[in-house]
């Protein structure tokens, strides 16, 4: 079916997911990558190749970069637990989120130094990254057509002094092999990041003369005729896998609690200082955030920020919560209508 395979390591195999795995399972079956999800079938990837896989999609619960054991017959036996998942609220659909793409290490959030620079954009990316429980970098690109690049970083640096603030020109290939590093063999990256900030330019530029080797693979489809698609996977030249699916640039901030926590986490350690456990850090006395803010330890566009995503989070999140009792109350009409014509048809 295809012309590269890759090996386990390369395919971002991990202790992490060895041992999930017993010893009859390791010699009864195969360990395989999603690489393409379709409707009825996945490509998976294993050290022998492709493969294509047909599985029921309301039944199993499966996404591109999940690690998946098969049988002999092709078939789906497990998917294997997952270190990171992007998700996505998916509305007029049964389930409540849709899987958007499993075991990413790293996640570009791109953002270019121009009239569109945000960092409240750049906050609501990192809620997203680490509900997900994916590591960020910020790169941020346009830097030769920008002034004052330092004033920049340093206000993005301030976000997180332990974050990875990358900046480049996207256009100069030298320059984005800053992010060579993140893109090693048996790593998994991805990038998000606003419209025109620079993505496919990032990824053309790392991928160099290679794009056209990776970026498009033929494959039989089921009428035996040969087609071309656009892999949602791009293999480095690094040697580290690009997770490209299209639902990545459409991510929402849904139920985050976590992320948000996560990524203001020294206003949640400020939180857990205040006088009252229930502290709304308003106008409560002892209040450790408010007092924070006095000192101008804490700024106040921070807690604006962290304030505004967690209410929207919240109610993204309660949104979902109906949708769920809305669907209980569906699925209870539908089985006991099933009762009801399966009375009928006994004649009882
Ligand atoms: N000078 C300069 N131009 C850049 C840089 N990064 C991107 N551009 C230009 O900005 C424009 C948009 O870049 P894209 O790579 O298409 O942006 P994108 O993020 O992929 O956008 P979408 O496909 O809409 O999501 C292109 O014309 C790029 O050449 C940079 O670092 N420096
Ligand atoms: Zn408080």
């Amino acid at each position: 079916m295809s012309d590269i395979t890759l090996s386990q390591h390369q395919l971002g195999w991990k202790p992490y997911f060895q041992q999930q795995l017993t010893i009859d399972e390791l010699t009864d079956y195969a360990v395989a990558r999603v690489i393409e999800q379709h409707r009825s079938h996945l490509i998976v990837m294993s050290d022998l190749g492709y493969q294509q896989i047909s599985y029921t999609p309301n039944v199993e619960r499966i996404c591109v970069g999940d690690w998946l054991l098969i049988d002999e017959n092709s078939r789906v036996v497990r998917v294997l637990e997952r270190q990171s998942l992007f998700e996505r609220k998916a509305p007029g659909t049964k389930v409540d989120t849709q899987l958007i793409a499993a075991n990413i290490d790293t996640v570009m959030i791109v953002c270019s130094l121009n009239h569109d620079f945000k960092l409240s954009r750049i906050e609501r990316y990192m809620v997203i990254a680490n509900e997900a429980e994916v590591e960020p970098v910020i790169v941020l690109t346009k830097a030769d057509l920008c002034e004052d690049v330092t004033q920049y970083q340093t206000q993005v640096q301030a976000l997180d002094p332990l974050l990875m603030v990358i900046v480049v020109n996207a256009t100069d290939p030298q320059s984005v092999q800053q992010l060579a590093p993140f893109c090693q063999t048996g790593k998994t990256v991805a990038f998000m990041g606003s419209s025109g900030v620079g993505k496919s330019t990032l990824v053309n530029s790392l991928l160099g003369s290679q794009a056209m080797a990776t970026g498009a693979i033929r494959e039989d489809d089921s009428k035996g005729k040969h087609t071309t698609t656009h892999r949602a996977i791009k293999l480095l030249p690094q040697g580290g896998i690009l997770m490209d699916t299209p639902g990545m640039r459409e991510l929402q901030l849904s139920s985050s609690e976590h992320g948000v926590n996560e990524t203001f986490n020294e206003i949640s350690t400020l939180a857990s200082q205040c006088r009252f456990n229930n502290c709304s850090h308003q106008s409560e006395p002892g209040c450790a955030v408010l007092a924070a803010i006095d000192s101008g330890e804490l700024s106040q566009r921070r807690m604006d920020s962290y304030k505004k995503l967690m209410r929207e989070q919240a109610f993204n999140s309660a949104t979902l919560a109906e949708k769920r009792s809305k669907d209980k109350a569906l699925g209870k009409m539908i089985n006991t209508t099933q009762l009801a014509s399966r009375r009928f048809k006994k004649g009882s």
